[in-house]
């Protein structure tokens, strides 16, 4: 990363599992995972300890799946294994750079990854190894988001980011509404109070019960990481008034 050192110590990112299909119909989009390692191993050079949080909406989502007549548990089950596929394949292009990876899952895979341990995920992120924790938080019914939320706080990181296809959090959804305004700052009240439904409220609310202040950025845009990791106010911030 050039020339100014990064701003925050340890950072905890959630990457979009919908936003790696990229370009392609579903699944991975090899251009899109690169380049985001890429981005990832650069913020890591720069001496930031990271770990990462990845979706799987761009292979299954629990709601659809029940939306589609599946038993919900079945179908969380089934979304939290898409997200460990995903973070298989963050370790990969990560590994595939030169950088050193962990998956980390919150259900056992032993033959697959590690487990979900706190105080030996401290312990990659410490060594400068990339944590990638995959299984969303472990129960049906939540959310990556809300796992995002959850291993900040254990990490006790200084900045919970949420990379996603919008370039922040607006008055209404930007993709339904073409209106809508985007906020350079909010409070963690205002988005659950307005209903600004860019992370759930489950996420929202441990962000707030913890005060881990949130940054909403744009993940399909390059150098964005780097950018906020220097200090450039990309997205929305939303902290506490
Ligand atoms: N007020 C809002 N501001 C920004 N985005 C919003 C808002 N309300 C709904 N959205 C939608 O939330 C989406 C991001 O959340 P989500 O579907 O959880 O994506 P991800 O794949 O990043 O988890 C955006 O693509 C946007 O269409
Ligand atoms: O703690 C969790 C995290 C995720 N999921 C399931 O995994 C899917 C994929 O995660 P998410 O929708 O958050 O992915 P993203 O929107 O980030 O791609 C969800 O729809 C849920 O079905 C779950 O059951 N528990």
């Amino acid at each position: 990363m050039s020339d100014a050192a990064p701003k925050y110590r340890r950072i905890l990112l959630k990457l979009s599992g919908e936003a790696l299909m990229g370009e392609e119909d579903y699944g991975i989009d090899p251009k899109v995972i690169g380049r985001l390692a890429d981005e990832i191993i650069e913020a890591s050079k720069a001496g930031v300890q990271i770990g990462v949080v990845i979706g799987g909406g761009n292979i299954f989502r629990g709601a659809g799946l029940a939306a589609a007549g599946m038993d919900r548990v079945t179908g969380d089950h089934m979304g939290m294994l898409a997200t460990v596929i995903n973070a298989l394949a963050m370790q990969d292009a990560l590994e595939k750079r030169g950088a050193y990876a962990r998956v980390m899952s919150a259900i056992q895979i032993h033959d697959v990854c590690e487990d979900y341990i706190l105080r030996r995920a401290v312990r990659h992120i410490e060594k400068g190894r990339i944590a990638i924790f995959a299984a969303g938080t472990g129960n049906p019914f939540f959310t990556t988001d809300s796992a995002a939320a959850l291993r900040a706080i254990e990490l006790n990181a200084d900045l919970l980011l949420k990379a996603t296809k919008v370039d922040g959090v607006y008055t209404a959804d930007p993709a339904k509404h073409s209106d809508a305004e985007r906020f350079e700052t909010l409070t963690y009240d205002e988005v659950i109070e307005r209903k600004l439904a860019v992370m759930d409220t489950a996420a929202i609310a441990l962000c707030r019960d913890h005060g881990m202040p949130l940054r909403i950025y744009d993940q399909t845009q390059p150098g964005n990481l780097g950018r906020i990791l220097r200090g450039e106010p990309i997205g929305t911030l939303v902290e506490a008034a």
